[in-house]
């Protein structure tokens, strides 16, 4: 739905086809999501023979273990496709299995696939594209000046992640239902987030002496937005001027992250927006930098994310569809 309104307002885009795999016949946008009223907007069964044939590029937007079987058929027509499930992320079949707990797509398939970290890999001449999840986009903008320039001791990364309940997806659970959300933190899936792989699978492509990450997830009482706080131990003879200039040259030229500086980052900076806000503070003592990263986990962490691919597929300019302001207040 989020990726819709972005799309409905990108010049590029002159039809925009939907398709839901419950619907055996087509129905009006307005009755299959309410919120969209008065969108007479027709919604198709889905069917991949008519989305190739009637369609330039498709996003998938649909659940772990839906793009595992369908997305050979896209591939062997040379289809653009945007996945934005964990699906095609992993180049590695056993990774998959073990992280979803579900069969993965066949290897030579999922060694295809461009992992479309887009503010770091562009998705320009790419077929398909793994869209990065939403703790990772966080986590790994967060990561990035520091594994990049090798400045911290690779085996001391831990990330403790917060994340909003729109995080979830629309299908309800007893951790999301409001009396359980409101006024309180609940730390899931400890040591088992699906989102570790892919994490360690770009860390190591920047440095492969990074060995594993400590990760962990908690949901937290607001809709929107992530913050990944990043601690890590400096490696000796790394200064703090050293760690400024790199966040600097690493975002410099990068429209959708800002460094902050020492001033860490705020979730409601970037909620409503495809910005990834970064900011550190070094512990001289214990020789730890704390980074914070924040997004909005529904656009830098999904739907805005998926159009700056889109954009670099297409050649469109890099801010078209995402000119998008900050939620007031
Ligand atoms: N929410 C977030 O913050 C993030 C989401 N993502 C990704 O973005 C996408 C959308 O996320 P979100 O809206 O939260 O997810 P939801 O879980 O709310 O929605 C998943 C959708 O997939 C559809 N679906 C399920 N099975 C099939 C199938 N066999 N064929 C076609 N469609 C199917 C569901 O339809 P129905 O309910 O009718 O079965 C539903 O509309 C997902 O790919 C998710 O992995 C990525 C990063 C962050
Ligand atoms: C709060 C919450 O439950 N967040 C989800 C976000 C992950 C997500 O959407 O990720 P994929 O793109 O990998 O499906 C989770 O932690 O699993």
């Amino acid at each position: 739905m989020v990726l819709y309104q972005l799309l409905q307002k990108h010049s590029g885009v002159t039809k925009i086809n939907l398709y839901d795999h419950k619907l055996t016949a087509p129905s009006e946008l307005n009755q299959v999501v309410p919120i969209f009223r008065g969108d007479q907007t027709e919604v198709l069964p889905y069917d991949d023979d008519a989305i190739i044939q009637n369609n330039d590029a498709v996003f998938f937007a649909t659940s772990a273990g839906v793009t595992s079987k369908i997305a050979p058929k896209y591939m062997a027509a040379h289809f653009p496709v945007i996945d934005l499930s964990g699906d095609m992320r992993l180049a590695s079949e056993a990774q998959y299995t073990k992280w979803y707990h579900k069969p993965a797509a066949p290897a030579k398939f999922l060694r295809q696939t461009h992992y479309g970290l887009a503010d770091f890999e562009s998705a320009k001449g790419q077929t398909y594209i793994a869209n990065p999840g939403c703790y990772a986009t966080a986590t790994l903008l967060g990561l990035a000046p520091l594994v990049q320039n090798d400045l911290i001791e690779p085996d001391s990364i831990i990330v403790d992640a917060k994340s909003g309940t729109t995080g979830a997806g629309k299908t309800p659970h007893a951790i999301t239902h409001f009396t359980q959300v409101d006024e309180n933190l609940q730390i899931y899936k400890p040591n088992q987030h699906q989102h570790i792989p892919e994490i360690m699978q770009e860390l190591q492509s920047w440095n492969d002496q990074v060995p594993a990450i400590q990760f962990m997830t908690t949901l937290v009482p607001i809709n929107r937005g992530i913050m990944s706080t990043i601690y890590a131990k400096v490696k000796a003879g790394v200064n703090e001027d050293r760690l400024t200039s790199a966040f600097k040259e690493t975002y410099t030229n990068k429209h959708f992250v800002q460094y902050t500086g020492t001033q860490l980052p705020d979730i409601k900076q970037v909620v409503g927006t495809n910005n990834c806000n970064v900011g550190f503070v070094y512990n001289l003592v214990t020789h730890t930098i704390t980074v914070a990263s924040v997004i909005d986990n529904l656009l830098k962490g999904a739907a805005g994310q998926a159009v700056q691919n889109f954009n670099q597929l297409f050649n469109y300019k890099e801010t078209e569809g995402l000119d998008l302001q900050t939620f007031l207040p």
